[in-house]
């Protein structure tokens, strides 16, 4: 006997689960579900970037796990199922995505990163329909829907840490842990569906199962009829809200007012188009709140109106009110429970664009806002001639500004640009490798620090020197104060014109995509001639996808036009060989920057 009658409606069909997920077989097979299991080939590397919100990228990558094994199957195994499932589970916090860890150090990242907090657990699920027609073909119509539960843990001390890692229970986990077992002693509490964080949602699952085949008339999911035309198992629409999707181009366009490709525009399209176009009115928003210190206002006084708030910085009411709704609408503030005029921080704020947030990016908003949109601004003229705009920047600013910034400004607002992206992307690339052995690294190009105490956090038995400019160690205390961490050193020094500290392990964080290829070489050499064969040189970048399809972030950051380029990591990789370094290991952190680890042979 079945409890739920709607998973009686598939015996008899051949149910097949694209998943090697043992917790996912165990779910359903508890519930009484009878299937195969074929798991999915289809390799989770989607663009994150490319997805609005987490869970559209969860339910992204079930429905092309359960397509692949869906389009596979009637040519490999010589049989068409009726129904393939496949899920995805992810966690988020702090917006990153967190999935299986790669090793022991990646979990590490991940576990530390849900210490103390709440997080959100999505299992997207994707179901596939399959109607083999006449003519052998096969029609595929897909149900998508995602599921969300909060999960808080509690503050893990750096022993529980290790001793859970080491149980080796994190490795096949998304997040790095399962709540199922060991893991449940992470955890405070848990919001939602408990199934949905061991990666299925039962309940949703059988909901949707009952709108398939016991009430959606308009749903057809006899062969005949609405799916006739569709056998590229093409996927357009996706809605993320718990909603089925239709194939039937036309049907799709009469239910949800999309339209058909031909006569309206695709919606999902035209909004894409549209956020592109206003991509640049969002970023200048953001920078314009950031520049009035808005968010450091709303965390210290929450439930300002308008006006108290074009008040304390200074500006117009009306501007400020324009700027605050557009602020609320970007998901950057909100307004206050209840009280429809006041306004407050959202978390996203509260975390990324407070100037004293551990994760602060506010010094980086600066320097996009100051150095980086005026250089887009003259982006039709870096195309035409192909230089970086710089100097025309430079010189256009000197014409009009009344008052001109000294070079100490100027250095000091880069350097807190570099000190607020270091600060959120130190831990990832700090965390990547196992990096024990290295007992000494020389972080060149380290600027103010952030990036070298990240590492000799994550590494306990490592001192690192900061090897920069002379004006920069000048005024690099500005940021972190001196001796916070005897294990941090710094040193002064040209890294294209003099020697560098002896290491064990260099580190180049965004630096070579800066240099021209003849200064990249001349500080490749001069590494090379410090390493002793068995030192380690850590590269960290955003790596562009090998076909340069990707990631947008790169290709977009390489649109400023600086001396250097953006390359691949296997770019990098025969880069380094030249100089004598293998390449080891590669990781995409998931935060914003990747890393590489090679040794020099
Ligand atoms: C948070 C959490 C996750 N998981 C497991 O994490 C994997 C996620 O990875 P996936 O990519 O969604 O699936 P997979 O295991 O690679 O399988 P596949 O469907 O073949 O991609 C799934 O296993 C889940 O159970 C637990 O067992 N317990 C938990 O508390």
């Amino acid at each position: 006997m079945v409890l739920n009658p709607v998973i009686s409606k598939l015996a008899g069909k051949l149910v097949v689960l694209a998943s090697a997920s043992p917790r996912r077989q165990e779910i359903l097979r508890n519930a009484g579900l009878r299937f195969e299991v074929v798991p999915s080939w289809f390799k989770e590397t989607l663009d994150k970037g490319l997805f609005k919100a987490p869970y559209e990228y969860a339910v992204e990558t079930a429905k092309q796990k359960a397509l692949e094994v869906a389009r596979r199957m009637p040519f490999k195994h010589l049989k068409t199922p009726d129904i393939v499932i496949g899920a995805d589970t992810i966690v988020t916090v702090n917006s990153m995505i967190l999935e299986k860890p790669v090793d022991k150090q990646d979990a590490y990242r991940m576990l530390s990163s849900l210490s103390g907090k709440e997080h959100s657990v999505f299992t997207g699920v994707a179901i596939v329909l399959c109607h083999e027609k006449d003519n052998q073909e096969v029609d595929y119509q897909m149900i998508a829907f995602y599921e969300e539960t909060k999960v808080k843990f509690a503050d893990l001390s750096e022993d529980m840490l290790w001793e859970y890692i080491n149980s080796g229970e994190p490795m096949d986990k998304a997040g790095g842990y399962g709540i199922q077992a060991l893991g449940g002693m992470l955890v405070e509490y848990v919001h939602g569906d408990f199934l949905n964080v061991v990666g299925f949602p039962l309940n949703h699952f059988c909901k949707q199962l009952d709108i398939i085949y016991n009430h959606s008339s308009s749903f057809a999911v006899e062969k005949k009829g609405i799916m006739s035309k569709h056998n590229d198992g093409e996927f357009k629409s996706q809605n993320c809200e718990n909603v089925i999707i239709q194939l039937n181009r036309q049907q799709e366009g009469e239910q949800s007012g999309t339209g058909t490709r031909d006569s309206k525009p695709n919606k999902q399209d035209l909004e894409r188009i549209c956020e592109l176009m206003d991509g640049f009115k969002a970023s200048k928003a953001l920078f314009t709140a950031s520049r009035f210190c808005v968010f450091d206002l709303l965390h210290n006084k929450p439930g300002l109106d308008a006006a108290r708030v074009a008040e304390e910085i200074k500006a117009s009411v009306k501007g400020t009110e324009c700027l605050l709704e557009a602020c609320v609408s970007l998901g950057l503030s909100r307004h206050k429970k209840k009280e429809e005029s006041l306004f407050e921080n959202t978390d996203l704020a509260t975390s990324f664009l407070r100037s004293d947030a551990p994760f602060s990016l506010h010094g980086y908003i600066r320097h996009c806002n100051e150095t980086l949109w005026p250089l887009f601004s003259h982006l039709e003229s870096a195309v035409h001639e192909g230089v970086s705009q710089h100097e025309k920047v430079k010189r256009h600013k000197e014409r009009c500004q009344d008052s001109v910034c000294s070079s100490q400004e100027l250095k000091l607002r880069f350097m807190s640009g570099m000190h607020s992206f270091a600060k959120v992307t130190a831990a990832a690339v700090a965390t990547a490798f196992d990096l024990s052995r290295f007992k000494t690294a020389c972080d060149l190009g380290g600027c103010t620090g952030a990036m070298a105490y990240e590492f000799t956090k994550a590494h306990p038995g490592m001192s690192v020197t900061v090897f920069d400019l002379p004006a920069v160690i000048e005024m690099r205390e500005h940021f972190l104060p001196a001796n916070s961490d005897k294990k941090v050193s710094f040193v002064a020094g040209d890294f294209l014109k003099e020697d560098l500290p002896k290491a064990d392990l260099y580190i180049l964080a965004r630096v070579l995509h800066d240099l021209t290829d003849e200064k990249l070489h001349i500080l490749l050499r001069k590494i090379a001639e410090s390493a002793s064969p068995g030192c380690g040189l850590l590269l960290s970048e955003i790596f562009l996808d090998d076909d340069r399809g990707g990631p947008s972030r790169g290709l977009l950051q390489a649109l400023s036009l600086s001396e250097g380029k953006q390359r691949s990591a296997s770019e990098y990789r025969l880069l380094l060989e030249r100089h004598g370094f293998i390449t080891a290991h590669f990781r995409h952190t998931g935060n914003l920057l990747d890393a590489m680890l090679s040794v020099k042979a």
